[in-house]
């Protein structure tokens, strides 16, 4: 479903700055995909190239075959709107609002009558274990219940393609627990392709594959099979490898 083919990103400015490098990447339907990498290695430059935020230097993204470049501004901007979902580390949830009207904000941004966002919101929050919070504000709420409500948000559309930017950065390990299993549920019940950028073993052991980037290139790429545990530690292994990690490359059994 998403095609990623010998992208390159240069940053231009005072200095150019060469992000990503030949980049190729195909996702297919339904797949949970980690992407890891050194800090600065150009993650989420690809993220933020696939979400359309920003364009490639060279190379071309095609999302069911067609490419993203070539859309028209509307035509993109309608399918930012409909097909793709968004979880960042620091949840951008709009303090003004209470949980379920930011729950419910693509759909007001596409006009959906009151009634059908209402219920939608209410099925899902119910799936989220959020429905007892959804008058309170963000400010109300904790780390956990608000990257619930940017989940809630970012599924509300039911989008094909859920990109997450360190979902679970700013959680403790319970919260962020509770996150990957609601994302791998989704995943699994709802056939969302999803793309998980982290620094967190634990949290790419949740993924089918997990692709590895160093200083903007593809470095491997591994899978996970049916062994999480195996998994994990093959995870840990090419972190190694790859460097750029120091001490902070974890021993510890996952949960
Ligand atoms: N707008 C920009 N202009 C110039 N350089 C940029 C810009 N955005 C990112 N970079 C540079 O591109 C490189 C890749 O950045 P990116 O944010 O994609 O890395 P990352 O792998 O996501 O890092 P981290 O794990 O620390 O978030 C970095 O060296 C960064 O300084």
């Amino acid at each position: 479903m998403l095609q990623v083919k010998q992208v390159n990103k240069i940053y231009e400015g005072n200095i150019a700055y060469r992000a990503l490098t030949d980049i190729d990447l195909t996702v297919d339907e339904g797949e949970f995909i980690g992407i890891m990498g050194p800090s600065g290695s150009g993650k989420t430059t690809l993220l933020n190239l696939i979400a359309t935020v920003d364009s490639p230097t060279t190379g071309e993204i095609l999302i069911d075959g067609k490419s993203i470049g070539r859309m028209g501004k509307n035509e993109l901007a309608v399918f930012r709107r409909r097909q793709l979902g968004f979880v960042f580390q620091d949840f951008n949830l709009l303090n003004t609002l209470t949980v379920e009207e930011n729950m419910v904000l693509p759909l007001t941004l596409d006009g959906a009558p009151v009634r059908e966002m209402k219920e939608k919101a209410q099925r899902i929050a119910d799936k989220l274990g959020i429905a007892s919070i959804m008058k309170k504000r963000t400010y109300e709420i904790s780390g956990g219940q608000s990257q619930r409500t940017a989940i809630a948000r970012a599924m509300i559309h039911s989008p094909k393609l859920l990109l997450a930017d360190e979902p679970t950065g700013n959680l403790d390990s319970k919260a962020a627990k509770d996150v990957l299993d609601m994302l791998m549920t989704i995943n699994q019940e709802q056939k969302t392709t999803m793309l998980l950028v982290t620094h967190d073993a634990v949290a790419a052991s949740y993924c089918h594959r997990v692709v590895f980037i160093k200083d903007g290139r593809f470095y491997t790429e591994i899978h996970r099979g049916d062994n999480r545990q195996g998994f994990f530690q093959k995870i840990i292994d090419t972190l190694s490898l790859l460097g750029g990690y120091g001490n902070d490359v974890p021993t510890i059994r996952i949960p």
